[in-house]
């Protein structure tokens, strides 16, 4: 039990010993704080000195994390052991990236061979369809990818494919389509040409209801030009598990890039679902992203929990959610091509650790996985950064800062740089009624002016941010970054006591929608719901828009 080890009691009396303290004494009494609260990793640099912790807090969190067996279960993931314990399979997405070639095992068998078939299916894809080789059925070059998926098989891509902008392939537009919302579809189609474009359908399962809808209706689209059913194969490819599913689908398995039931939806992006960044920035560069994810794997294997980035992260977590109660976790990336990231680690941390069953099936009695959102700086800072400063919560912030950019554009980098900085000093420090006043009076208020506004503005400082500066986004790093949040979740997961690659909590919504889905279609009786749901089916009924919509009245079908 998490709360009955040692470090965990220990961690308790700490935490009322120091959480009285505020970081901008500590930072006032150590000027090699940040020397000593902070890690190196190739080309990316982890300041985590912001945060309400000394040397004894990383102490307890570290011995925390051995209580609890950690270095066992890192290996045992490694090791292809059977860490997913409700499915009773491995969770070995490090074997996608493991550019080592070292054989990685599941069940007994090496997995590595089919990893390296894959890539090599991958590239000469990639390669066909830059170099033209690859053509559609009237026998033009493909302009557009239009990859059709939702959760992971949607969100990774997404975002790595938005972070990579200044690497992608001229003459090539990849577009994303997840939502089962008609508009989502019929919006990125609007612009294209079914000569020209092809489609990837990305799914683990080949079952996920959006998915199929999105690819049949992307597939109905598509024929309605092309009309031979055989040009179906020019134009479709699938990435998945289910060979039979695809089959079933209508594209033929020669077109179906595989992958294994041993790799988690959210932790796909390095699999065939990254055939669409694959696509969007060449072969080259996508293996520089798995290389890139790859060094971490060994850092997060080898490193001394006390120098091991994602452990740190891990732990620091734990420490406000457990010891501070913080609810939410926001991510605030600098970099306006990181746009999809707080998206894309929403997924990847609630869908894993948001659980309240230990994997003896025992119900915690600690909290687990937090909120996790964001938005890109400086934007956030005119929506949200009030509540961070001022606000009664206390909210733990990731900021992510390339110190250059791609793009050359006046003072802009230096004032996105500026402001980041400012940001995260301006949390830690915050601004002592003291130096308001004194602010107040250098600003020529009068005392009756300067006693009403005093206690508004003051900003009680105090809240913890971890800030990851790098030089440009480049893949490796990019790569390095998503496996640090990666095994950040295992660790928290493992510490919890958690399987942070289920997620049952998503399917009776789902199965839900299939009855209501049908009753919504049929007129007849509705099987036993709620009064708020009973009303709201039969409203929904009464509307008109079943005709409009569904014929495609908005002329863009
Ligand atoms: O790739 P699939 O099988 O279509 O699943 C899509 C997503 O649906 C989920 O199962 C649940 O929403 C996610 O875990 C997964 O990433």
């Amino acid at each position: 039990m998490l709360t009955q080890t040692r470090a965990w009691q220990r961690l308790q009396e700490h935490h009322r010993q120091v959480s009285g303290s505020h970081m901008r004494d500590l930072f006032d009494r150590d000027d090699r704080r940040m020397q000593r609260f902070s890690l190196q990793f190739e080309d990316l640099l982890f300041d985590f000195s912001k945060n309400r912790i000394t040397d004894q807090t990383l102490e307890l969190l570290c011995d925390l994390a051995r209580e609890c067996g950690l270095a066992d279960r890192i290996e045992g993931m490694f090791a292809g052991e059977a860490v997913n314990c409700t499915e009773g399979r491995a969770a070995l997405h490090v074997a996608l990236r493991n550019r080592s070639n070292r054989p990685m095992k599941v069940d007994g068998e090496d997995v590595m061979p089919a990893v390296n078939a894959v890539l090599t299916q991958m590239r000469s894809f990639v390669e066909g369809v830059h170099s033209g080789a690859w053509r559609g059925f009237s026998g033009e070059r493909i302009r557009d990818v239009v990859n059709i998926g939702i959760g992971g098989s949607d969100l990774g891509p997404r975002m790595i494919v938005q972070a990579l902008t200044p690497y992608h392939h001229s003459g090539l537009k990849v577009h994303f389509v997840s939502n089962i919302d008609p508009a989502d579809l019929l919006d990125t189609l609007a612009g294209l040409r079914p000569e020209t474009t092809l489609f990837l359908v990305a799914s683990k399962t080949f079952g996920t209801q959006e998915t199929l809808a999105n690819a049949h209706a992307a597939k109905d689209w598509f024929l309605r030009c092309a009309g031979d059913q055989q040009h179906v194969a020019r134009h479709f490819v699938a990435i998945s598990t289910h060979r039979q599913r695809v089959r079933d689908f209508g594209i033929d398995p020669e077109n179906m890039f595989t992958f294994w039931d041993w790799v988690g939806g959210r932790y796909s992006l390095w699999s065939a679902i990254g055939l669409s960044i694959a696509l969007a920035v060449g072969m080259q560069r996508f293996e520089e992203l798995l290389a890139g994810a790859h060094a971490v794997d060994e850092h997060f294997r080898s490193a001394p929990f006390e120098k091991n980035l994602p452990v740190v992260m891990a732990l620091l977590g734990i420490w406000y959610i457990n010891f501070f109660g913080a609810a939410s976790h926001a991510i605030v990336p600098y970099a306006q091509h990181l746009q999809r990231l707080p998206a894309y680690l929403q997924q990847a941390d609630m869908e894993s650790n948001g659980k309240t069953t230990t994997c003896e099936g025992r119900a915690v009695s600690w909290d687990t996985g937090p909120v996790v959102w964001g938005e890109p700086g400086t934007n956030g800072q005119h929506a949200f950064f009030q509540l961070l400063h001022q606000g009664s919560r206390l909210v733990p912030v990731d900021f992510l800062l390339p110190a250059c950019s791609h793009y050359a554009l006046g003072a802009h980098q230096d004032m996105l740089l500026a402001n980041c900085l400012a940001q995260a000093e301006a949390l830690m420090r915050g601004r002592t009624e003291d130096e308001v006043r004194r602010q107040l009076r250098e600003e020529g208020l009068g005392t009756a002016e300067i006693e009403r506004l005093a206690p508004h503005r003051v900003f009680p400082g105090n809240r913890p941010s971890n800030l990851f500066m790098f030089g440009k986004l480049a893949p490796r790093t990019l790569g390095s970054l998503v496996a640090l949040y990666e095994h950040k979740i295992y660790v928290q997961g493992v510490l919890w006591g958690v399987n942070s690659f289920d997620q049952w909590g998503v399917e009776l919504g789902k199965k839900l929608a299939d009855t209501i889905l049908s009753e919504l279609q049929g007129e007849g009786d509705l099987r036993e719901h709620d009064s708020s749901t009973t009303a709201l089916i039969h409203r929904v009924r009464c509307f008109p828009r079943r005709s409009g919509c569904q014929s495609g009245d908005s002329g863009q079908q």
